[in-house]
Protein backbone atom coordinates (compact mmCIF):
# COMPACT_ATOMS: atom_id res chain seq x y z
CA UNK A 1 0.00 0.00 0.00
CA UNK A 2 0.95 3.22 -0.72
CA UNK A 3 1.70 5.50 2.28
CA UNK A 4 -0.50 8.48 2.24
CA UNK A 5 0.68 11.71 2.86
CA UNK A 6 -0.21 15.57 2.63
CA UNK A 7 3.16 16.41 3.68
CA UNK A 8 4.67 17.33 0.06
CA UNK A 9 1.53 18.18 -1.59
CA UNK A 10 1.09 20.86 1.34
CA UNK A 11 4.67 22.57 0.86
CA UNK A 12 5.74 22.32 -2.32
CA UNK A 13 6.87 25.85 -3.04
CA UNK A 14 7.10 26.94 -7.09
CA UNK A 15 10.55 27.67 -7.56
CA UNK A 16 12.88 26.40 -4.75
CA UNK A 17 16.02 28.72 -5.44
CA UNK A 18 17.76 27.64 -3.00
CA UNK A 19 19.91 24.50 -3.01
CA UNK A 20 20.04 23.89 0.31
CA UNK A 21 16.34 23.55 0.54
CA UNK A 22 15.76 22.17 -2.74
CA UNK A 23 15.76 18.23 -1.64
CA UNK A 24 13.20 19.37 1.18
CA UNK A 25 10.54 19.73 -0.88
CA UNK A 26 9.56 16.64 -3.00
CA UNK A 27 7.74 16.54 -5.85
CA UNK A 28 3.86 16.45 -5.38
CA UNK A 29 3.90 13.62 -6.78
CA UNK A 30 6.14 11.23 -5.03
CA UNK A 31 4.26 10.91 -1.81
CA UNK A 32 5.16 7.15 -1.28
CA UNK A 33 8.35 8.26 0.33
CA UNK A 34 7.42 10.01 3.12
CA UNK A 35 7.26 8.30 6.52
CA UNK A 36 4.54 7.92 8.72
CA UNK A 37 6.12 10.33 11.43
CA UNK A 38 6.66 12.74 8.81
CA UNK A 39 3.40 12.47 8.11
CA UNK A 40 2.00 13.49 11.54
CA UNK A 41 4.48 16.09 11.11
CA UNK A 42 2.74 17.54 8.23
CA UNK A 43 -0.38 17.24 10.20
CA UNK A 44 1.09 20.09 12.24
CA UNK A 45 -0.29 22.24 9.39
CA UNK A 46 0.33 23.59 6.55
CA UNK A 47 2.07 26.45 5.97
CA UNK A 48 5.30 25.88 4.97
CA UNK A 49 7.55 23.08 4.10
CA UNK A 50 8.02 21.23 7.75
CA UNK A 51 10.88 18.66 7.18
CA UNK A 52 13.69 19.27 9.31
CA UNK A 53 16.31 17.99 7.15
CA UNK A 54 19.58 19.05 6.80
CA UNK A 55 21.20 21.49 5.64
CA UNK A 56 19.66 23.94 8.21
CA UNK A 57 16.87 26.86 6.87
CA UNK A 58 18.65 30.22 6.88
CA UNK A 59 17.39 33.23 8.91
CA UNK A 60 18.45 36.96 8.06
CA UNK A 61 18.12 38.81 11.43
CA UNK A 62 18.29 42.05 9.54
CA UNK A 63 17.89 44.67 13.04
CA UNK A 64 19.75 43.87 16.46
CA UNK A 65 17.75 40.99 17.68
CA UNK A 66 18.25 39.82 22.18
CA UNK A 67 20.60 37.44 22.40
CA UNK A 68 18.86 34.71 23.87
CA UNK A 69 16.29 34.95 20.95
CA UNK A 70 19.88 34.73 18.34
CA UNK A 71 20.73 31.23 20.84
CA UNK A 72 17.26 29.77 19.91
CA UNK A 73 17.64 30.05 16.59
CA UNK A 74 20.60 29.08 16.12
CA UNK A 75 19.32 25.39 17.16
CA UNK A 76 17.23 25.34 14.16
CA UNK A 77 18.85 27.26 11.66
CA UNK A 78 21.58 28.92 9.84
CA UNK A 79 21.04 32.77 11.27
CA UNK A 80 22.86 35.14 9.46
CA UNK A 81 22.92 38.46 11.38
CA UNK A 82 23.54 41.44 8.60
CA UNK A 83 22.34 44.77 10.31
CA UNK A 84 21.58 48.40 8.20
CA UNK A 85 21.18 46.56 4.85
CA UNK A 86 20.52 48.68 1.86
CA UNK A 87 16.84 48.26 0.50
CA UNK A 88 18.90 46.72 -2.16
CA UNK A 89 21.38 44.18 -0.13
CA UNK A 90 18.12 43.45 1.50
CA UNK A 91 16.52 42.15 -1.89
CA UNK A 92 20.08 40.56 -2.82
CA UNK A 93 20.29 38.91 0.07
CA UNK A 94 16.85 37.67 0.51
CA UNK A 95 16.61 34.65 -1.91
CA UNK A 96 18.89 32.89 -0.01
CA UNK A 97 16.74 32.74 2.91
CA UNK A 98 13.90 31.50 4.57
CA UNK A 99 13.12 33.74 7.15
CA UNK A 100 13.89 37.36 7.53
CA UNK A 101 13.59 38.53 11.81
CA UNK A 102 13.06 42.42 11.46
CA UNK A 103 11.96 45.63 13.74
CA UNK A 104 10.82 48.63 12.97
CA UNK A 105 13.56 50.05 10.88
CA UNK A 106 13.47 47.50 8.17
CA UNK A 107 10.81 48.24 5.34
CA UNK A 108 9.96 44.46 4.12
CA UNK A 109 8.30 45.86 0.52
CA UNK A 110 6.83 44.45 -2.14
CA UNK A 111 10.25 43.97 -4.14
CA UNK A 112 11.79 42.18 -1.33
CA UNK A 113 8.85 39.56 -1.94
CA UNK A 114 9.27 39.32 -5.41
CA UNK A 115 13.25 39.14 -5.54
CA UNK A 116 12.93 36.19 -2.67
CA UNK A 117 12.22 34.19 -5.63
CA UNK A 118 9.60 31.82 -3.41
CA UNK A 119 12.18 31.05 -0.67
CA UNK A 120 11.07 33.02 1.56
CA UNK A 121 8.64 31.43 4.10
CA UNK A 122 8.08 33.77 6.98
CA UNK A 123 8.51 37.30 8.22
CA UNK A 124 9.00 38.06 11.93
CA UNK A 125 8.65 41.43 13.23
CA UNK A 126 10.58 41.52 16.88
CA UNK A 127 7.88 43.58 17.83
CA UNK A 128 3.95 44.61 17.56
CA UNK A 129 3.57 47.22 14.48
CA UNK A 130 3.81 45.61 11.27
CA UNK A 131 3.27 48.52 9.17
CA UNK A 132 6.78 48.54 8.18
CA UNK A 133 5.80 45.19 6.28
CA UNK A 134 3.97 45.10 3.35
CA UNK A 135 0.99 42.42 4.46
CA UNK A 136 -0.42 42.39 0.89
CA UNK A 137 2.81 41.58 -1.04
CA UNK A 138 3.49 38.77 2.06
CA UNK A 139 0.20 37.17 1.73
CA UNK A 140 0.31 37.25 -2.41
CA UNK A 141 3.94 35.43 -1.99
CA UNK A 142 2.25 32.85 0.11
CA UNK A 143 4.27 34.34 2.75
CA UNK A 144 3.54 33.93 6.56
CA UNK A 145 4.09 37.14 8.70
CA UNK A 146 4.07 36.72 12.84
CA UNK A 147 4.94 39.44 15.11
CA UNK A 148 6.11 39.13 18.95
CA UNK A 149 2.73 41.32 20.06
CA UNK A 150 3.41 41.00 24.03
CA UNK A 151 6.68 41.23 24.84
CA UNK A 152 6.96 44.63 24.89
CA UNK A 153 3.23 45.68 26.11
CA UNK A 154 4.90 47.06 29.65
CA UNK A 155 8.19 48.86 27.77
CA UNK A 156 6.08 50.67 25.61
CA UNK A 157 3.41 51.77 28.17
CA UNK A 158 6.13 52.66 30.73
CA UNK A 159 7.85 54.78 27.79
CA UNK A 160 4.27 56.53 27.43
CA UNK A 161 4.01 57.62 31.11
CA UNK A 162 8.05 58.68 31.26
CA UNK A 163 6.96 61.20 28.22
CA UNK A 164 4.15 62.00 29.86
CA UNK A 165 5.86 63.24 33.19
CA UNK A 166 8.24 64.25 31.30
CA UNK A 167 6.88 66.50 29.51
CA UNK A 168 4.34 67.67 31.82
CA UNK A 169 7.40 68.95 33.87
CA UNK A 170 9.97 69.71 31.15
CA UNK A 171 12.32 67.63 32.52
CA UNK A 172 14.11 67.54 29.01
CA UNK A 173 14.19 71.10 28.20
CA UNK A 174 15.37 71.99 31.73
CA UNK A 175 18.10 69.19 32.12
CA UNK A 176 19.52 70.56 28.13
CA UNK A 177 18.95 74.18 29.70
CA UNK A 178 20.72 73.31 33.18
CA UNK A 179 23.73 71.47 30.83
CA UNK A 180 24.17 74.82 29.19
CA UNK A 181 24.83 76.68 32.15
CA UNK A 182 21.32 77.95 32.75
CA UNK A 183 19.25 78.37 35.98
CA UNK A 184 15.79 78.70 34.74
CA UNK A 185 13.22 77.46 37.28
CA UNK A 186 10.53 80.45 36.04
CA UNK A 187 10.38 79.10 32.67
CA UNK A 188 9.85 75.23 33.24
CA UNK A 189 7.25 75.52 35.76
CA UNK A 190 5.58 72.20 35.02
CA UNK A 191 1.83 71.17 34.78
CA UNK A 192 0.04 68.64 37.42
CA UNK A 193 -1.33 65.33 36.53
CA UNK A 194 -3.51 64.59 38.95
CA UNK A 195 -7.05 65.49 38.75
CA UNK A 196 -6.60 66.00 34.65
CA UNK A 197 -8.32 63.64 32.27
CA UNK A 198 -5.99 61.64 29.74
CA UNK A 199 -7.80 60.22 26.76
CA UNK A 200 -6.19 57.05 25.28
CA UNK A 201 -7.06 56.30 21.85
CA UNK A 202 -6.62 52.43 21.13
CA UNK A 203 -6.98 50.38 24.38
CA UNK A 204 -5.65 47.69 23.56
CA UNK A 205 -2.51 45.95 25.31
CA UNK A 206 -0.13 49.46 25.46
CA UNK A 207 -3.38 51.41 26.01
CA UNK A 208 -4.87 49.82 28.79
CA UNK A 209 -1.29 49.49 30.88
CA UNK A 210 -1.06 53.63 30.09
CA UNK A 211 -4.72 53.99 31.68
CA UNK A 212 -3.92 51.40 34.51
CA UNK A 213 -0.83 53.76 35.39
CA UNK A 214 -2.42 56.69 35.02
CA UNK A 215 -5.23 56.14 37.29
CA UNK A 216 -2.47 55.04 39.52
CA UNK A 217 -1.02 59.11 39.02
CA UNK A 218 -4.41 60.34 39.76
CA UNK A 219 -5.49 60.80 36.44
CA UNK A 220 -8.96 60.58 35.08
CA UNK A 221 -8.79 58.23 32.19
CA UNK A 222 -11.31 57.94 29.20
CA UNK A 223 -10.45 55.86 25.97
CA UNK A 224 -11.20 55.75 22.51
CA UNK A 225 -10.89 52.15 20.39
CA UNK A 226 -13.69 51.18 17.99
CA UNK A 227 -13.20 47.63 18.62
CA UNK A 228 -12.26 47.16 22.29
CA UNK A 229 -14.76 45.69 24.67
CA UNK A 230 -16.32 48.23 26.99
CA UNK A 231 -16.43 45.20 30.12
CA UNK A 232 -12.67 45.49 29.50
CA UNK A 233 -12.32 49.01 30.07
CA UNK A 234 -15.08 49.19 33.06
CA UNK A 235 -13.02 46.83 34.81
CA UNK A 236 -10.34 49.28 35.03
CA UNK A 237 -12.28 52.21 35.51
CA UNK A 238 -12.15 53.82 31.99
CA UNK A 239 -14.81 54.79 30.01
CA UNK A 240 -15.16 54.24 26.47
CA UNK A 241 -15.94 57.13 24.15
CA UNK A 242 -15.99 58.48 20.84
CA UNK A 243 -13.07 59.64 18.95
CA UNK A 244 -14.79 63.65 19.06
CA UNK A 245 -15.96 63.11 22.68
CA UNK A 246 -12.61 62.13 23.69
CA UNK A 247 -10.24 64.56 22.02
CA UNK A 248 -12.65 67.37 23.03
CA UNK A 249 -12.68 66.35 26.85
CA UNK A 250 -9.10 65.75 27.45
CA UNK A 251 -6.03 67.53 29.13
CA UNK A 252 -3.97 64.55 27.58
CA UNK A 253 -4.16 62.32 24.79
CA UNK A 254 -1.94 59.29 24.70
CA UNK A 255 -2.29 57.46 21.29
CA UNK A 256 -1.99 53.67 21.18
CA UNK A 257 -3.74 52.35 18.19
CA UNK A 258 -1.93 50.73 15.09
CA UNK A 259 -1.20 52.45 11.99
CA UNK A 260 -3.34 51.46 9.34
CA UNK A 261 -5.25 53.36 6.63
CA UNK A 262 -8.03 54.48 8.97
CA UNK A 263 -5.73 55.84 11.24
CA UNK A 264 -3.68 57.47 8.98
CA UNK A 265 -3.02 61.13 9.81
CA UNK A 266 -6.13 61.08 11.86
CA UNK A 267 -4.30 63.91 14.15
CA UNK A 268 -4.81 66.58 11.24
CA UNK A 269 -5.92 70.09 11.23
CA UNK A 270 -9.56 69.22 11.96
CA UNK A 271 -8.73 67.18 15.16
CA UNK A 272 -6.65 69.75 16.66
CA UNK A 273 -9.14 72.28 16.12
CA UNK A 274 -11.89 69.97 18.04
CA UNK A 275 -9.39 69.88 20.87
CA UNK A 276 -9.19 71.79 24.27
CA UNK A 277 -6.66 74.90 24.02
CA UNK A 278 -3.38 73.68 26.02
CA UNK A 279 -3.89 70.11 25.19
CA UNK A 280 -0.76 67.72 25.86
CA UNK A 281 0.04 64.89 23.53
CA UNK A 282 1.96 62.06 23.67
CA UNK A 283 2.70 59.44 20.86
CA UNK A 284 4.55 56.22 21.32
CA UNK A 285 2.12 54.74 18.63
CA UNK A 286 3.39 56.03 15.10
CA UNK A 287 4.01 59.33 13.37
CA UNK A 288 1.66 58.52 10.90
CA UNK A 289 -1.24 58.19 13.04
CA UNK A 290 -0.37 62.21 13.15
CA UNK A 291 -0.38 64.98 10.35
CA UNK A 292 3.03 66.43 11.61
CA UNK A 293 2.88 69.32 9.65
CA UNK A 294 -0.61 70.07 10.99
CA UNK A 295 1.06 69.30 14.99
CA UNK A 296 3.63 72.15 14.52
CA UNK A 297 0.41 74.73 13.36
CA UNK A 298 -1.32 73.40 16.28
CA UNK A 299 2.11 73.98 18.66
CA UNK A 300 2.01 77.59 17.06
CA UNK A 301 -0.88 78.29 17.88
CA UNK A 302 -1.30 77.50 21.41
CA UNK A 303 -4.04 74.87 20.88
CA UNK A 304 -1.43 71.78 21.44
CA UNK A 305 0.95 73.28 24.15
CA UNK A 306 3.10 70.32 24.18
CA UNK A 307 3.82 67.14 22.89
CA UNK A 308 6.37 63.94 23.09
CA UNK A 309 6.84 62.04 20.48
CA UNK A 310 8.98 58.64 20.21
CA UNK A 311 7.99 57.94 16.55
CA UNK A 312 7.59 59.93 13.73
CA UNK A 313 6.48 59.62 9.90
CA UNK A 314 10.21 59.15 8.59
CA UNK A 315 12.39 57.27 10.91
CA UNK A 316 15.15 59.14 11.21
CA UNK A 317 13.33 62.50 11.16
CA UNK A 318 14.93 65.21 8.99
CA UNK A 319 17.77 66.72 11.18
CA UNK A 320 15.58 69.99 9.90
CA UNK A 321 12.25 68.83 11.24
CA UNK A 322 10.34 71.88 12.42
CA UNK A 323 8.33 69.64 14.96
CA UNK A 324 11.76 67.66 16.59
CA UNK A 325 13.52 71.10 16.98
CA UNK A 326 10.18 72.91 18.29
CA UNK A 327 10.63 74.37 21.83
CA UNK A 328 7.67 72.33 23.08
CA UNK A 329 8.49 69.14 22.03
CA UNK A 330 9.94 66.35 23.80
CA UNK A 331 11.32 63.81 21.74
CA UNK A 332 12.96 59.96 21.80
CA UNK A 333 14.35 58.00 19.03
CA UNK A 334 11.39 55.21 19.07
CA UNK A 335 12.46 53.67 22.14
CA UNK A 336 9.04 52.56 23.39
CA UNK A 337 9.99 48.79 23.35
CA UNK A 338 13.89 49.68 23.88
CA UNK A 339 14.07 47.86 27.50
CA UNK A 340 16.79 45.50 27.97
CA UNK A 341 13.70 43.24 29.34
CA UNK A 342 11.33 43.46 26.43
CA UNK A 343 14.61 43.20 24.10
CA UNK A 344 14.97 39.90 25.68
CA UNK A 345 11.11 38.76 25.69
CA UNK A 346 10.90 39.91 22.10
CA UNK A 347 13.72 38.19 20.62
CA UNK A 348 12.32 34.91 22.45
CA UNK A 349 8.84 35.15 21.25
CA UNK A 350 9.77 36.05 17.66
CA UNK A 351 12.23 33.06 17.45
CA UNK A 352 9.93 31.03 18.78
CA UNK A 353 7.02 32.12 16.13
CA UNK A 354 9.71 31.59 13.23
CA UNK A 355 11.17 28.61 14.15
CA UNK A 356 7.49 27.01 14.72
CA UNK A 357 6.39 28.53 11.26
CA UNK A 358 9.43 26.86 9.77
CA UNK A 359 8.56 23.39 11.07
CA UNK A 360 5.18 23.71 9.64
CA UNK A 361 3.24 24.78 12.85
CA UNK A 362 0.26 27.50 12.62
CA UNK A 363 1.53 30.33 14.49
CA UNK A 364 0.02 31.79 17.00
CA UNK A 365 1.37 35.09 16.41
CA UNK A 366 0.44 35.25 12.43
CA UNK A 367 -1.14 38.30 11.49
CA UNK A 368 -1.95 37.13 8.04
CA UNK A 369 -3.33 33.39 8.54
CA UNK A 370 -5.91 32.56 10.30
CA UNK A 371 -4.48 31.18 13.68
CA UNK A 372 -6.55 27.45 14.41
CA UNK A 373 -6.20 26.34 17.86
CA UNK A 374 -3.99 23.09 18.42
CA UNK A 375 -6.60 21.12 19.51
CA UNK A 376 -8.46 22.33 16.54
CA UNK A 377 -5.59 21.19 14.16
CA UNK A 378 -5.11 17.69 15.65
CA UNK A 379 -8.94 17.26 15.20
CA UNK A 380 -9.07 18.29 11.50
CA UNK A 381 -6.24 16.28 10.38
CA UNK A 382 -7.27 13.78 8.82
CA UNK A 383 -10.00 16.08 6.75
CA UNK A 384 -7.31 18.13 5.72
CA UNK A 385 -5.75 15.40 4.01
CA UNK A 386 -9.30 14.73 2.72
CA UNK A 387 -9.72 18.21 1.50
CA UNK A 388 -6.85 18.69 -0.85
CA UNK A 389 -7.09 15.15 -2.25
CA UNK A 390 -10.99 15.88 -3.36
CA UNK A 391 -9.25 19.24 -4.71
CA UNK A 392 -7.10 17.33 -7.22
CA UNK A 393 -9.12 14.52 -7.85
CA UNK A 394 -11.87 17.18 -8.63
CA UNK A 395 -9.95 19.20 -11.08
CA UNK A 396 -7.99 16.17 -12.79
CA UNK A 397 -11.36 14.99 -14.06
CA UNK A 398 -12.26 18.32 -15.93
CA UNK A 399 -11.54 18.09 -19.62
CA UNK A 400 -9.14 20.24 -21.10
CA UNK A 401 -10.07 23.84 -21.66
CA UNK A 402 -13.18 24.34 -19.67
CA UNK A 403 -11.93 26.04 -17.22
CA UNK A 404 -12.71 25.90 -13.27
CA UNK A 405 -14.89 28.91 -11.99
CA UNK A 406 -17.40 27.47 -9.93
CA UNK A 407 -17.06 25.20 -6.78
CA UNK A 408 -19.13 24.27 -3.84
CA UNK A 409 -18.09 22.51 -1.01
CA UNK A 410 -20.51 21.12 1.62
CA UNK A 411 -19.78 19.97 4.92
CA UNK A 412 -22.16 17.20 6.32
CA UNK A 413 -21.49 17.17 10.11
CA UNK A 414 -23.39 17.01 13.23
CA UNK A 415 -21.51 19.98 14.51
CA UNK A 416 -23.06 23.58 14.43
CA UNK A 417 -21.29 26.13 12.31
CA UNK A 418 -19.85 27.78 15.42
CA UNK A 419 -18.26 24.43 16.02
CA UNK A 420 -16.43 23.80 13.18
CA UNK A 421 -14.11 26.34 11.60
CA UNK A 422 -13.35 25.20 7.72
CA UNK A 423 -10.97 27.74 6.89
CA UNK A 424 -7.74 25.20 7.03
CA UNK A 425 -9.97 22.98 5.06
CA UNK A 426 -10.84 25.41 2.33
CA UNK A 427 -7.40 26.38 1.66
CA UNK A 428 -6.57 22.90 1.19
CA UNK A 429 -9.83 22.33 -1.24
CA UNK A 430 -8.46 25.23 -3.32
CA UNK A 431 -4.51 23.79 -3.12
CA UNK A 432 -6.02 20.84 -4.26
CA UNK A 433 -7.58 22.10 -6.98
CA UNK A 434 -5.15 24.86 -8.36
CA UNK A 435 -1.67 23.30 -8.16
CA UNK A 436 -2.56 20.38 -10.24
CA UNK A 437 -2.85 22.93 -13.28
CA UNK A 438 -0.49 25.49 -12.49
CA UNK A 439 3.06 26.37 -10.95
CA UNK A 440 1.49 28.02 -7.75
CA UNK A 441 2.27 27.59 -4.66
CA UNK A 442 -0.14 27.53 -2.23
CA UNK A 443 -0.55 27.63 1.41
CA UNK A 444 -2.64 28.31 4.18
CA UNK A 445 -1.68 32.25 3.82
CA UNK A 446 -2.11 32.49 0.13
CA UNK A 447 -5.17 30.59 -0.27
CA UNK A 448 -8.07 32.55 -0.70
CA UNK A 449 -6.14 35.41 -2.07
CA UNK A 450 -4.89 32.78 -4.91
CA UNK A 451 -8.40 31.58 -6.01
CA UNK A 452 -9.80 35.21 -6.43
CA UNK A 453 -7.26 36.13 -8.54
CA UNK A 454 -7.55 33.43 -10.78
CA UNK A 455 -11.33 34.09 -10.69
CA UNK A 456 -12.30 31.14 -8.45
CA UNK A 457 -15.12 31.56 -6.44
CA UNK A 458 -15.44 28.92 -3.94
CA UNK A 459 -18.85 28.85 -2.01
CA UNK A 460 -19.41 26.44 1.28
CA UNK A 461 -22.19 24.80 2.08
CA UNK A 462 -23.14 23.12 5.75
CA UNK A 463 -25.20 19.82 5.78
CA UNK A 464 -25.91 19.79 9.31
CA UNK A 465 -26.54 15.85 10.23
CA UNK A 466 -28.19 14.42 12.81
CA UNK A 467 -26.50 12.47 15.76
CA UNK A 468 -23.42 12.78 18.12
CA UNK A 469 -21.31 16.05 17.10
CA UNK A 470 -18.05 13.85 18.05
CA UNK A 471 -16.64 13.55 14.95
CA UNK A 472 -16.32 17.12 12.97
CA UNK A 473 -17.16 16.10 9.53
CA UNK A 474 -18.63 13.13 8.28
CA UNK A 475 -18.22 13.49 4.41
CA UNK A 476 -16.87 16.46 2.59
CA UNK A 477 -18.06 17.11 -1.08
CA UNK A 478 -16.75 19.13 -3.61
CA UNK A 479 -18.44 19.74 -6.51
CA UNK A 480 -17.53 21.84 -9.63
CA UNK A 481 -20.37 23.36 -11.59
CA UNK A 482 -19.97 24.71 -15.84
CA UNK A 483 -17.61 22.19 -16.94
CA UNK A 484 -16.84 19.28 -18.78
CA UNK A 485 -15.65 16.23 -17.69
CA UNK A 486 -13.21 14.23 -19.55
CA UNK A 487 -14.76 11.12 -17.14
CA UNK A 488 -18.34 11.68 -18.36
CA UNK A 489 -18.94 9.26 -14.98
CA UNK A 490 -18.08 12.03 -12.11
CA UNK A 491 -20.84 14.13 -13.89
CA UNK A 492 -23.06 14.27 -11.26
CA UNK A 493 -27.79 14.04 -11.79
CA UNK A 494 -27.29 17.63 -11.55
CA UNK A 495 -24.89 18.29 -14.50
CA UNK A 496 -21.90 18.85 -12.40
CA UNK A 497 -18.58 17.28 -11.25
CA UNK A 498 -18.81 15.42 -8.05
CA UNK A 499 -16.42 14.16 -5.33
CA UNK A 500 -17.61 12.94 -1.98
CA UNK A 501 -14.87 11.64 0.72
CA UNK A 502 -15.15 10.53 3.84
CA UNK A 503 -12.61 9.93 6.77
CA UNK A 504 -12.06 5.92 7.68
CA UNK A 505 -9.72 4.72 9.81
CA UNK A 506 -7.70 7.74 9.91
CA UNK A 507 -7.52 7.53 6.03
CA UNK A 508 -9.50 9.93 3.23
CA UNK A 509 -11.38 7.71 1.30
CA UNK A 510 -13.35 8.49 -2.08
CA UNK A 511 -16.80 7.53 -1.38
CA UNK A 512 -18.66 9.14 -4.17
CA UNK A 513 -18.12 9.89 -7.57
CA UNK A 514 -20.88 11.91 -9.72
CA UNK A 515 -24.00 9.16 -8.71
CA UNK A 516 -21.66 6.44 -8.24
CA UNK A 517 -20.94 5.09 -4.96
CA UNK A 518 -17.35 3.91 -4.40
CA UNK A 519 -15.16 3.25 -1.69
CA UNK A 520 -11.72 3.67 -2.28
CA UNK A 521 -8.71 5.00 -0.02
CA UNK A 522 -7.39 8.13 -1.74
CA UNK A 523 -3.62 7.35 -2.07
CA UNK A 524 -1.00 7.36 -5.20
CA UNK A 525 -2.22 7.22 -8.40
CA UNK A 526 -5.88 5.98 -9.61
CA UNK A 527 -7.03 4.42 -12.64
CA UNK A 528 -10.83 5.58 -12.82
CA UNK A 529 -12.84 3.11 -15.54
CA UNK A 530 -16.31 3.12 -16.21
CA UNK A 531 -17.26 -0.19 -17.81
CA UNK A 532 -20.12 -2.67 -18.03
CA UNK A 533 -20.44 -5.03 -15.43
CA UNK A 534 -19.31 -8.41 -16.96
CA UNK A 535 -16.84 -11.11 -15.40
CA UNK A 536 -13.34 -10.54 -16.78
CA UNK A 537 -12.82 -7.17 -16.20
CA UNK A 538 -10.71 -6.99 -13.58
CA UNK A 539 -8.39 -9.44 -14.86
CA UNK A 540 -7.94 -7.44 -18.51
CA UNK A 541 -6.98 -4.37 -16.97
CA UNK A 542 -4.78 -6.55 -13.84
CA UNK A 543 -2.86 -8.37 -16.69
CA UNK A 544 -1.71 -4.80 -18.91
CA UNK A 545 -0.85 -3.34 -15.64
CA UNK A 546 1.21 -6.38 -14.85
CA UNK A 547 3.31 -6.85 -18.43
CA UNK A 548 3.82 -3.09 -17.87
CA UNK A 549 5.39 -3.57 -14.55
CA UNK A 550 2.83 -1.64 -12.93
CA UNK A 551 2.25 -2.45 -9.38
CA UNK A 552 -1.72 -2.59 -8.28
CA UNK A 553 -1.72 -1.38 -4.97
CA UNK A 554 -5.64 -2.20 -4.46
CA UNK A 555 -9.19 -2.38 -7.07
CA UNK A 556 -12.17 -1.83 -6.27
CA UNK A 557 -15.45 -1.82 -8.21
CA UNK A 558 -18.80 0.23 -7.64
CA UNK A 559 -21.59 -1.10 -9.21
CA UNK A 560 -25.47 0.16 -9.79
CA UNK A 561 -26.47 -3.62 -10.66
CA UNK A 562 -25.45 -6.76 -11.59
CA UNK A 563 -24.60 -7.16 -15.77
CA UNK A 564 -24.90 -3.45 -15.72
CA UNK A 565 -22.33 -0.65 -15.84
CA UNK A 566 -19.23 -0.28 -13.65
CA UNK A 567 -17.24 1.99 -11.91
CA UNK A 568 -13.45 0.09 -11.26
CA UNK A 569 -11.27 2.05 -9.48
CA UNK A 570 -7.26 1.01 -9.49
CA UNK A 571 -4.38 2.07 -7.16
CA UNK A 572 -1.27 1.90 -9.12
CA UNK A 573 2.24 2.31 -7.54
CA UNK A 574 3.89 3.96 -10.87
CA UNK A 575 2.53 5.85 -13.56
CA UNK A 576 1.45 3.63 -16.15
CA UNK A 577 2.86 4.19 -19.75
CA UNK A 578 0.34 5.71 -22.14
CA UNK A 579 0.74 2.72 -24.37
CA UNK A 580 -0.81 0.70 -21.14
CA UNK A 581 -3.63 3.32 -20.54
CA UNK A 582 -4.32 3.18 -24.56
CA UNK A 583 -4.48 -0.92 -24.11
CA UNK A 584 -6.94 -0.51 -21.35
CA UNK A 585 -9.07 2.03 -23.33
CA UNK A 586 -9.46 -0.64 -25.71
CA UNK A 587 -10.95 -2.93 -23.80
CA UNK A 588 -14.48 -3.75 -25.69
CA UNK A 589 -16.11 -3.50 -22.28
CA UNK A 590 -14.33 -0.06 -20.99
CA UNK A 591 -16.10 2.42 -21.95
CA UNK A 592 -14.20 5.29 -20.83
CA UNK A 593 -11.09 5.76 -18.35
CA UNK A 594 -8.99 8.39 -16.45
CA UNK A 595 -5.63 8.36 -15.04
CA UNK A 596 -4.92 11.28 -11.77
CA UNK A 597 -2.15 11.48 -9.42
CA UNK A 598 -3.16 12.41 -6.22
N1 LIG B 1 7.06 53.09 20.28
C1 LIG B 1 7.28 51.81 20.38
O1 LIG B 1 8.41 51.36 20.52
C2 LIG B 1 6.13 50.87 20.35
C3 LIG B 1 5.02 51.20 19.63
N2 LIG B 1 3.97 50.34 19.57
C4 LIG B 1 2.81 50.78 18.80
O2 LIG B 1 1.68 50.72 19.63
C5 LIG B 1 0.62 50.14 18.92
C6 LIG B 1 -0.30 49.43 19.90
O3 LIG B 1 0.33 48.30 20.42
P1 LIG B 1 -0.51 47.22 21.24
O4 LIG B 1 -1.27 47.90 22.30
O5 LIG B 1 0.43 46.16 21.62
O6 LIG B 1 -1.49 46.71 20.11
P2 LIG B 1 -2.97 46.18 20.31
O7 LIG B 1 -3.32 45.55 19.02
O8 LIG B 1 -3.07 45.38 21.55
O9 LIG B 1 -3.83 47.49 20.49
C7 LIG B 1 -4.16 48.38 19.47
C8 LIG B 1 -5.55 48.86 19.73
O10 LIG B 1 -5.83 49.89 18.81
C9 LIG B 1 -7.20 49.78 18.49
N3 LIG B 1 -7.55 50.52 17.29
C10 LIG B 1 -7.53 50.09 16.00
N4 LIG B 1 -7.99 51.06 15.20
C11 LIG B 1 -8.29 52.13 16.00
C12 LIG B 1 -8.80 53.41 15.75
N5 LIG B 1 -9.10 53.82 14.51
N6 LIG B 1 -9.00 54.22 16.80
C13 LIG B 1 -8.71 53.81 18.05
N7 LIG B 1 -8.23 52.61 18.35
C14 LIG B 1 -8.01 51.76 17.33
C15 LIG B 1 -7.42 48.31 18.39
O11 LIG B 1 -8.78 47.99 18.52
C16 LIG B 1 -6.61 47.78 19.54
O12 LIG B 1 -7.39 47.62 20.70
C17 LIG B 1 1.28 49.20 17.92
O13 LIG B 1 0.49 49.03 16.77
C18 LIG B 1 2.55 49.88 17.60
O14 LIG B 1 2.39 50.67 16.46
C19 LIG B 1 3.97 49.16 20.24
C20 LIG B 1 5.05 48.78 20.98
C21 LIG B 1 6.25 49.60 21.07
O1 LIG C 1 6.79 46.91 18.64
C1 LIG C 1 6.59 47.98 18.05
O2 LIG C 1 5.58 48.22 17.40
C2 LIG C 1 7.63 49.00 18.09
O3 LIG C 1 7.38 50.08 17.62
C3 LIG C 1 8.94 48.65 18.58
O4 LIG C 1 9.82 48.95 17.54
P1 LIG C 1 11.32 48.43 17.58
O5 LIG C 1 11.25 46.94 17.56
O6 LIG C 1 11.95 48.94 18.81
O7 LIG C 1 11.94 48.95 16.33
Amino acid sequence: MVTTSSLNLVFTPTKPTSLSWKHSFPSPFTTANCTRRQNRKAYRFAVFATVLADPKPTVLVAEKLGKAGLELLKTFANVDCSYNLSPEELCTKISLCDALIVRSGTKVTREVFERSGGRLKVVGRAGVGIDNVDLSAATEHGCLVVNAPTANTIAAAEHGIALLTAMARNIAQADASLKAGKWQRSKYVGVSLVGKTLAVIGFGKVGSEVARRAKGLGMHVIAHDPYAPADRARAIGVDLLTFEEVISIADFISLHMPLTPATSKIFNDQAFSRMKKGVRIVNVARGGVIDEEALVRALDSGIVAQAALDVFTEEPPPKDSRLVLHENVTVTPHLGASTTEAQEGVAIEVAEAVIGALKGELAATAVNAPMVPAEVLTELAPFVTLSEKLGRLAVQLVAGGSGVQSVKVTYASARGPDDLDTRLLRAMITKGLIEPITSVFINLVNADFTAKQRGLRITEERFLLDGSPENPLEFIQVQIANVESKFATAISDYGEIKVEGRVKDGKPHLTKIGSFGVDVSIEGSLILCRQVDQPGMIGSVGNILGEENVNVSFMSVGRIAPRKQAVMIIGVDEEPSKKALKRIGEIPAIEEFVFLKL
